[in-house]
């Protein structure tokens, strides 16, 4: 059952009743999509969240695979102990996301302010042609759309433009170089990079080096030289993919939520972006100030760049939200670099943003981002990933690369520095396979660390964009103080998620889902029971009883390491996800990801990830959630 803890919430209010209302009605009219990509050679991207679709040359692997059903306990389901949840958002019915009000109107224009679509160009019978680099899509393909059937932009006649695809971005490719990072106790030993030559998508790393890694007693070597060059930015046609969301019981037409604009390679993230730090308690809980950058989630996206203080992001928190606003004005600023705008934050403030084409330099293929931040990644070299420097997830593959737990998590090797960022270099999981489909679920009871509820308790935040993103799912989920602030307290949005999700009763939740055949779907949000669970993890593996063989027995695998494992034994693991990954060939593995919020305990104190969480106690519940992963996958396989 539901308790009420409301965590102290003395702030005023931001607005008025009245004006929520109005912002509510003007919100309740814009569509959300997932998924309008661009189909390109380079690199695309598919959602809110950085969602690129990957063309891999052939890898002919054969997964042998010789697993067993294993015999599996019935689900045990609990709520942590001691959640603080929101009574409102327990209790009512799941509403159906926005999709329904885009019938009847016409084409559609980008609304930046929440990373909607809306209906801003009504009167319009044919694809608008705009300028600003926008994109269009038709009435009558968004009809379709609302009535869930696919809709492939140019295939057709028409359906969706993706337009003057800027110039800048190319040049924002450029000049890209890397060098390897000298700070960081001196792991590393920063050489001089070569800027590619212009009019070219190109990076080179000539003089790579990187010194052995050391971190406290771990060593780690590291990648050796390299110089690749990928191929220049080329136009592509746009492609919107339907994402069907996850129905509830007695739902009968899918949702669309959602919008991410792809454009050759680069995208518009169209989420409302409040500035936030990695968490409210930093990264990991233990903000760095040298070192730590903040994390762009997709609803926090901010801009081109996140390199940027905890106490920044701080600031960010207490300033009002920036105005909402079409796309179209604010585009401009989507392709200026941050230190090309006048104040030092303002550019944390854009609310869309683009990426810069996303490739792997020598297979070429776009890469794929399911869940996470916007922004949070560049294509590394050699199968290789950068992700945003996080201090927290530094320490933490540095250990696990010396932990039983190396054969489940990427490769990582070390910190590099590319255009003034740091990056965790890191193996890309996705680069042995061909056209893979991916799945990224979150593991365990808690998404917030204990160090966020109790920063949020001193220092009360405000988040708007979480306020917009509960009312987007459920318009009636704010407390009348939320609805007046039109703000949540971060605790507060994330127990409601997990609430909503299966996080609170099976102690994961599925984040996203890729396909191979480009499909995405980003909007399980209310995917809490069973039953519909299950149903999307048989869609992910299109019933292929093999696959579900293989990905059983990967999971019982990582079990018996996660229950021997030192790391896991002495780690707070939240936020952290497995990410599902196999192609047409039976490959199928796991891999841990994300430990942007693992955090290390005080010796001696030790977690079992099984004991339901009461605070204080620390217990994420990731085993739990372990557990009845495997015994849905047993027992969809037993049904098979
Ligand atoms: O999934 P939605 O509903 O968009 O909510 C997101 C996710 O919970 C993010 O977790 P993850 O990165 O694991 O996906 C979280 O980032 P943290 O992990 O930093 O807590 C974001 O917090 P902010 O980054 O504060 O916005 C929060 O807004
Ligand atoms: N090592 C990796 N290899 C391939 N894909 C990855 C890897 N790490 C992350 N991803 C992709 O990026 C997404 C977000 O990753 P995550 O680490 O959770 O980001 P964030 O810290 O921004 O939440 C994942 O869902 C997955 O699609």
């Amino acid at each position: 059952m539901c308790t009420v803890c409301r965590m102290g919430q003395s702030f005023s209010s931001s607005s008025s009743s009245g004006g929520g209302h109005n912002a509510a009605q003007a919100r309740a009219k814009k569509v959300r999509v997932r998924g309008l990509v661009c189909l390109t050679k380079t690199g695309d991207r598919l959602d809110d969240n950085s969602m690129k679709t990957k063309e891999l040359r052939s890898v002919h692997t054969c997964w042998q695979d010789n697993s067993k059903v294993g015999k599996c306990a019935d689900i045990s389901t609990h709520t942590p102990k001691a959640l603080l949840l929101n009574e409102r958002s327990c209790s009512k019915q799941h509403v159906r996301e926005n999709l329904t009000l885009l019938k009847g109107e016409t084409s559609l224009s980008i609304d930046a302010s929440f990373g909607s679509v809306s209906d801003s160009q009504s009167g319009e019978s044919e694809g608008l042609r705009g300028e600003n680099h926008e994109c269009c899509v038709l009435r009558v393909d968004m009809e379709r759309v609302s009535e869930g059937v696919a809709v492939t932009p140019g295939a057709g006649s028409s359906a969706i433009e993706c337009l003057n695809t800027p110039d800048c971005v190319a040049v924002e490719a450029t000049n890209c170089v890397f060098s390897c990072s000298s700070r960081l106790d001196k792991e590393m030993t920063k050489t001089p990079g070569v800027t590619s030559a212009p009019g070219a998508l190109k990076t080179s790393v000539p003089t790579w080096r990187c010194d052995t890694f050391k971190h406290g007693e771990e060593d780690q070597p590291l990648s050796s030289p390299v110089e690749q060059v990928a191929s220049p930015f080329t136009g592509t046609i746009p492609k919107l993919i339907v994402t069907h969301d996850d129905l509830d019981p007695g739902q009968d037409s899918p949702q669309i939520s959602d919008l991410t604009l792809s454009m050759g390679g680069f995208s518009l993230d169209l989420h409302h972006d409040e500035d936030s730090p990695c968490s409210d308690s930093g990264c990991g809980g233990s903000p760095a100030p040298s070192l730590f950058h903040r994390k762009l989630s997709s609803s926090s996206s901010a801009g081109l760049s996140s390199a940027s203080s905890f106490e920044e992001s701080e600031d960010d928190f207490t300033g009002s939200d920036i105005e909402t606003s079409s796309l179209s004005p604010s585009m401009c600023n989507m392709f200026v670099r941050p230190d090309e705008l006048g104040g030092t934050k303002s550019w944390r403030k854009i609310k869309t943003m683009v990426h810069s084409p996303f490739v792997s330099f020598k297979k070429r293929y776009p890469w794929v981002q399911l869940a996470g931040h916007a922004g949070n990644f560049q294509a590394g070299e050699n199968g290789k990933l950068l992700k945003k420097y996080c201090q927290c997830e530094q320490l933490c593959l540095q250990q696990l690369m010396n932990d039983k737990l190396r054969p489940f998590v990427p490769g990582y090797y070390g910190v590099v520095q590319h255009n003034d960022q740091d990056y965790n270099l890191m193996d890309d999981l996705l680069a042995e396979f061909d056209s893979p489909s991916i799945m990224d679920c979150k593991m365990g009871s808690r998404t917030y660390l204990e160090e966020e509820l109790m920063k949020a308790r001193e220092h009360p935040r405000l988040r708007k964009d979480m306020y917009e993103k509960m009312v987007a799912v459920d318009p009636s989920a704010p407390s009348p103080e939320e609805r007046a602030q039109q703000a949540v307290l971060k605790p507060d949005y994330m127990q409601w998620r997990e609430t909503l999700s299966s996080t609170a009763t099976l102690g994961f939740r599925i984040e996203g889902i890729k396909k191979a055949d480009g499909t995405c779907n980003t909007s399980f949000k209310k995917t809490k029971c069973k039953e519909q669970v299950m149903k999307a993890l048989n869609d992910f593996v299109d019933g292929n009883t093999q696959l579900l063989r293989s990905y059983l027995q990967r999971l019982e695998e990582l079990r018996c390491v996660l229950e021997i494992s030192d790391f896991f034994k002495t780690h707070e693991v939240v936020g952290s996800s497995l990410l599902f990954v196999h192609d047409a060939s039976g490959l199928a593995r796991v891999w841990m990801i994300d430990f942007g919020k693992t955090v290390k305990l005080p010796s001696p104190q030790t977690l079992d990830h099984r004991t339901p969480w009461a605070e204080g106690n620390r217990e994420d519940g990731y085993l739990w959630g372990l557990d009845n992963l495997i015994q849905i996958f047993g027992e969809m396989l037993q049904n098979s």
